[in-house]
């Protein structure tokens, strides 16, 4: 029996529209409805009963939180009903990847959450929302999808949501998981896995976004020579209540930036240290004494990724230790 797929529209290049068809730069984003891309595509109903509701109309560089709750709600209410069997987001792909961790660590189903973008507006030459959208709809519709977290897909791989991050500014093969590698593909529309995420998800975690209207306030800092003190200053000034700091090398720190950044800890803001260098683990105790300092090593998130889980850690405890704990369980 045919499948029940959702797909929940946030807008991006998939739902772009170019003046002319060899405008892969000026274009607009989030132009079409979601009916519409269901329309033009009536092959995806061989897949699955497919339908369609709008949550944004966005390019995703406007994403944020209150979208990411209520699309969370959304997914989670969905996918309580018997009658749903699983959901496909579409999405811009420059905070896809935001997204698709946020959800992985708030979405309560083990049913299929698959998100889904284009690096070219739906109506350019060689567009590729069509098919990594019908990709997306096969994904979410097969039984192997289940229970292994928030998926993303483009150009025929499935990525996990924790590790995956777009690697290239306009390039379709734009999404890599670094080093680790993808978990499969999808070829004519069958789905091939070949690993699952190790990592706690979904129905695994301890994160409960029922009621919230907003969350905690989490900055990110850059790491770079000669860098100051003016941004920590002025974060500290807004009343954050966590800063990412996106270290160089094994999350190095400048010893006199070191040392603002340990005040802070002392007055109850949690640092989370990162790396700029976009792979590898962030060692605790390793470049930092994380121990004396009162810090958390991000383990191996990159900087924006660090920053959704801090973010909910929040919403739990402000406890240094416990909030490591959830770095190395997530
Ligand atoms: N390819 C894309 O979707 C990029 C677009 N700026 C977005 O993120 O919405």
């Amino acid at each position: 029996m045919k499948k029940n797929i959702v797909i929940l529209a946030t807008g991006g290049t998939i739902s772009g529209n170019a003046s002319c068809e060899t405008d892969m730069l000026t274009y607009k984003s989030a132009v079409l409805t979601v009916d519409s891309l269901i329309d033009s595509m009536p092959y995806i109903q061989n897949l699955a009963h497919v339908t369609g509701e709008e949550i944004a109309q966005i390019d995703s560089c406007d994403m944020n939180t209150e979208i990411w709750l209520k699309l969370a709600n959304r997914i989670n209410e969905l996918l309580r009903s018997d009658k749903i069997d699983g959901v496909v987001v579409t999405h811009g792909t420059d905070t896809m990847e935001e997204t698709a961790y946020f959800l992985n660590l708030v979405i309560k189903s083990e049913k299929p959450v698959v998100i889904v973008g284009a690096m070219r507006p739906a109506n350019a030459i060689s567009a590729d929302g069509p098919m990594n959208l019908y990709n997306a709809v096969a994904l979410a519709s097969s039984q192997e999808a289940s229970g292994r977290g928030v998926l993303v897909t483009l150009n025929d791989t499935i990525n996990c949501s924790r590790e995956v991050t777009k690697t290239n500014t306009a390039l379709q093969d734009t999404f890599k998981s670094p080093d680790l590698g993808y978990l499969g593909y999808i070829q004519d529309g069958s789905s091939h896995f070949y690993r699952f995420p190790t990592r706690k998800h979904t129905t695994q975690t301890e994160f409960d976004i029922t009621g919230l209207s907003e969350l905690p306030q989490v900055e990110i800092i850059y790491s770079y020579v000669n860098s100051g003190l003016t941004l920590i200053n002025s974060v500290v000034m807004a009343g954050v209540q966590g800063i990412v700091y996106a270290g160089l090398g094994n999350g190095g720190i400048p010893e006199f930036i070191k040392a603002e950044l340990v005040k802070c800890a002392r007055n109850g803001i949690v640092i989370t240290r990162s790396s700029r260098t976009g792979s590898g683990i962030v060692t605790r105790n390793g470049a930092v004494d994380d121990d004396a300092c009162g810090f958390v090593s991000a383990d191996s998130l990159n900087p924006q990724k660090a920053r959704v889980l801090l973010m909910l850690a929040l919403t739990k405890t402000q406890n240094c230790t416990e909030i490591q704990r959830m770095f190395w369980e997530y």
